[in-house]
């Protein structure tokens, strides 16, 4: 299980200022392993500091993350191990992708983090991955740039999985896609979720992908967590204002 206890996260509001901001007030949410959650709210509501924070890139300026019980945040660094149980995949996926780094070398990188495999297991493992993310074998030695969005996407996906993530992180990850693409990665991701069993993390503005996908909805607005439902097609869970308007943003209820 993964826990986020009291976590908070405020940055200076520039430079030159002492003065902070709090992108995220302090939040406490339990993630229970193979579960799958939506953190739903506006743009600057704080999704992804608190994505960022549990995927262990953002230190937390108050409280801390844990894993079965063990802190995340140590006195002054990252748990390495952490790095393999939690993979985020961030909005702009060619990003996360080495320009210069082959389809191949970037899946197997992480393989070659993590465990012993002799290069012909890597190959073999990485083919594997490429065709669980519905990637021709082909693209083995292509380039980032030699692919289009939704491929990129799948090779980041693919590189996310090498390292047999117990959560998996997904943050807007289909901004920018037309609506098919967008509709066939979330339910290839979703398909992956249900094969494979990781915990699912999926950080979205459109309530109406959250009620699709997780089996809880996290409500985020002005850095605050305002709801938090389980959620198994009964819209009438849902209490706050807020929630209600997104729902009614997304054309999942009339009124
Ligand atoms: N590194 C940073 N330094 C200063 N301010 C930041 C930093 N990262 C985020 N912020 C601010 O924190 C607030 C929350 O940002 P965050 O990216 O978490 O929101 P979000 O809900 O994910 O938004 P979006 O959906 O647009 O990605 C915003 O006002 C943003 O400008």
């Amino acid at each position: 299980m993964i826990e986020a206890k009291d976590v908070s996260c405020t940055f200076a509001r520039n430079p030159f200022s002492k003065e902070g901001f709090m992108a995220v007030s302090p939040v406490s949410i339990q993630f229970i392993d193979g579960e799958r959650y939506a953190i739903v709210g506006e743009s600057g509501s704080g999704k992804t500091t608190l994505a960022r924070m549990i995927a262990g890139l953002q230190r937390p300026t108050t409280g801390n993350i844990y894993v079965d019980g063990m802190p995340v945040y140590g006195k002054h660094k990252v748990h390495t191990n952490y790095f393999k149980e939690v993979q985020i995949i961030q909005q702009d996926s060619s990003s996360a992708l080495d320009p210069k780094m082959s389809v191949g070398r970037s899946i197997e990188e992480p393989l070659l983090c993590f465990f012993h495999l002799d290069k012909g297991e890597r190959k073999k493992r990485c083919h594997d991955l490429m065709d669980l993310c519905n990637l021709p074998v082909e693209y083995y030695s292509r380039l980032p740039a030699e692919l289009s969005g939704g491929e990129q996407k799948r090779v980041a996906i693919a590189r996310a999985l090498a390292a047999e993530p117990k959560c998996l992180i997904f943050d807007e990850a289909t901004n920018g896609f037309d609506l098919p693409l967008r509709k066939k990665i979330i339910e290839e991701i979703v398909d992956l979720q249900r094969k494979l069993a990781f915990t699912l993390i999926f950080i979205t503005h459109d309530m109406e992908l959250a009620v699709v996908i997780a089996d809880v909805i996290l409500v985020m607005r002005n850095s605050t967590l305002i709801e938090q439902v389980e959620f198994s097609g009964d819209i009438s869970v849902f209490t706050s204002e807020y929630s209600k308007t997104l729902l009614y943003a997304s054309g999942i209820t009339d009124t």
